[in-house]
């Protein structure tokens, strides 16, 4: 191909149907408009009673008319995004970035080791040179167990990875691949790899459940030794153990293929500083995985969500590497799909309007909010950097750094990285990685880099690119909504207040959508006023409607 020919890596389409869409907009404004005059009409008919019930329906009615507009201006125009993977491996062919994965737990009760040791497998099983790929977990339960279970996943890899490399296996979480996959008939590996798999489950759980690790086991890793100075999950030391050094020639699978490498961190927990949550351990990860690989990409999930597409490194990469737009893209994410939704879905747990079509209009109007897990980041905005028109990255350049300390040195140098006071007198938390202080950490750094100049990118790939555990009974879902739309306002009333925050940093449109979420809370003064009051004049006889 010739130098000066430009193809791009990846197209932007628009939506199908916007015409049908906006012509519906445009009759419900019609209605929304007919319905006001209506009530400015029909203001003064009637007595005290029905008069304050008047305004108080048409207050809830004009903020549900604001509200429909805010998520009609999000969703007036949609985009989506078809990356060319086959361009990006003729382009760059094995000249491919370093990508960092960062995958967080924090408790081994709710979020058992097994489960963990999934999602870790199925992430160092991407369709990607494994000497480019390291996996960080970091564990803020500081459970020797979830140790102990990457120590098996560690073991179990080399056999796994090249298993998924040989026959394309996807999902690559073995539990999820076991499950849904039928035996197919001339592999001679597949009983004997799902009965390793079944085996190292056992263990794991049996260890789990008796909550002690076999003196046998101990022994085999000096990294259990650390436990021997952990007082409680919130008060201990850094615990750093480098289960695969990726660059050691000795780390290589069954077939001798080099492995990716694995991290285990617990960071420095005192009772006398605040953890920041996620957040907290998202940075200490940033830090070490800087001195360790640094790789220029920061792919970042929760511990219960496993990599279902093995392209996925790729997909992002499109968007990353393209040479005329590439640059301006400060974080790709993929949506949140779940794989233990029930049959009907009765609580909407899936969000699929969000996740279906308002992302699509973000994106086209600026580009999705961060939502904390399946998102490939660029290192340097979630770092800090401006965006800057004429910058040009380097992303195979940048990867280049291979530190030469041995490995038990290097984890003796970023335990400080961990540890709990680093971060004071210096802007982690304000202006570097993530955000402190919000219950929805995610969304407020998001909006912090696209504040910075960044544009972002929505990708759903045909194939799921992950799969992660939504809360399906009524009480969790409660639970974790209590926590989103509060957060949401937090950030509403606090000084990153979209609005005010993003004002000419950001297209209105975006901050109009992003404040569709923040509002999201507001909204139950309005439909509890709906709901209760029309019933009350009701049962009082209080006439709402006048007559014509
Ligand atoms: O002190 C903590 C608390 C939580 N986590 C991890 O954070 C992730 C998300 O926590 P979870 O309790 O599962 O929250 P969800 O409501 O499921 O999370 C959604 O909402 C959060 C807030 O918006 C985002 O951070 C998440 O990525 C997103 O999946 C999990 O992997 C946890 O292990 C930590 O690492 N340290
Ligand atoms: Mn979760």
């Amino acid at each position: 191909m010739a130098e000066n020919e430009y193809v791009p890596l990846f197209e932007t389409r628009q939506v199908k149907g916007p015409i049908l869409f906006r012509c519906i907009a445009a009759s419900i404004l019609l209605g929304i408009c007919l319905i006001v005059m209506y009530i400015i009409r029909y203001f003064s008919i009637g007595g005290k009673a029905e008069r304050w019930t008047w305004i108080g329906l048409f207050l809830s009615e004009l903020w549900f008319s604001f509200y429909w507009l805010l998520t009609t201006v999000c969703r007036w125009n949609a985009v989506i995004r078809i990356p060319f993977i086959h361009r990006l491996s003729q382009r760059f062919g094995k000249e491919l970035p370093g990508i960092d994965i960062f995958v967080c737990t924090a408790d081994p009760l709710l979020e058992p080791p097994s489960m963990v040791v999934n999602t870790v497998l199925s992430m160092m099983a991407y369709d990607y040179p494994p000497e480019k790929l390291s996996v960080y977990l970091s564990d803020d339960g500081g459970s020797n167990l979830t140790f102990y279970a990457m120590l098996e996943a560690a073991n179990f890899s080399k056999t796994w990875l090249p298993f998924c490399k040989k026959f394309k296996v996807e999902p690559m979480s073995p539990e999820a691949y076991f499950r849904t996959a039928s035996e197919p008939l001339n592999v001679e590996e597949w009983p004997s790899v799902k009965r390793l798999y079944e085996e190292m489950k056992m263990r794991i759980e049996t260890t789990t459940k008796l909550n002690q690790i076999p003196q046998h086991v101990y022994k085999q890793h000096k990294g259990f030794r650390e436990w021997n100075f952990v007082t409680s999950k919130h008060d201990h030391q850094t615990i750093l153990q480098i289960l695969i050094d990726g660059r050691d020639t000795n780390a290589v699978d069954i077939e001798g293929n080099p492995l990716p490498t694995l991290v285990y961190l617990a960071r420095e927990k005192r009772p006398q500083y605040h953890h920041h949550f996620k957040a907290g351990a998202m940075n200490a990860l940033i830090r070490i995985s800087s001195r360790i690989s640094n790789a220029p990409i920061i792919l970042n999930v929760d511990c219960d969500m496993y990599s279902n597409n093995s392209e996925s490194i790729k997909y992002s990469l499109c968007i990353f590497m393209d040479e005329e737009k590439g640059d301006e893209f400060g974080y790709v994410q993929f949506p949140q799909s779940f794989d233990n939704l029930t049959k009907n879905d009765i609580y909407g747990c899936s969000f699929r309007v969000i996740q279906k079509l308002e992302v699509k209009g973000l994106d086209a109007n600026g580009g999705p909010c961060f939502i904390g897990t399946g998102c490939f980041h660029r290192r340097e905005a979630l770092c800090g950097k401006k965006y800057e028109k004429n910058f040009r990255f380097d992303l195979k350049k940048l990867n280049n750094t291979k530190v030469n300390e041995r490995a038990s040195l290097l984890e003796e140098i970023c335990k400080v990285l961990a540890s709990c006071t680093f971060e004071h007198n210096t802007t982690w938390r304000k202006e570097m990685g993530l955000i402190y202080g919000f219950p929805v950490e995610d969304i407020v750094t998001g909006l912090s880099v696209q504040c910075r100049g960044w544009k972002s990118v929505f990708l759903d790939p045909e194939r799921d690119g992950f799969f992660g555990v939504a809360p399906i009974t009524l009480l969790q879902l409660l639970v974790q909504h209590k926590r989103w739309t509060e957060g949401h306002l937090q950030v509403f009333l606090s000084k990153y207040c979209p609005l005010l925050y993003g004002y000419k940093k950001i297209p209105l449109n975006l901050r109009l959508a992003y404040c569709a979420y923040n509002l999201w809370a507001a909204n139950c003064l309005a439909t509890l006023y709906y709901v209760v009051v029309p019933c009350l004049c009701l049962l009082k006889g209080i006439k709402l409607f006048p007559k014509i």
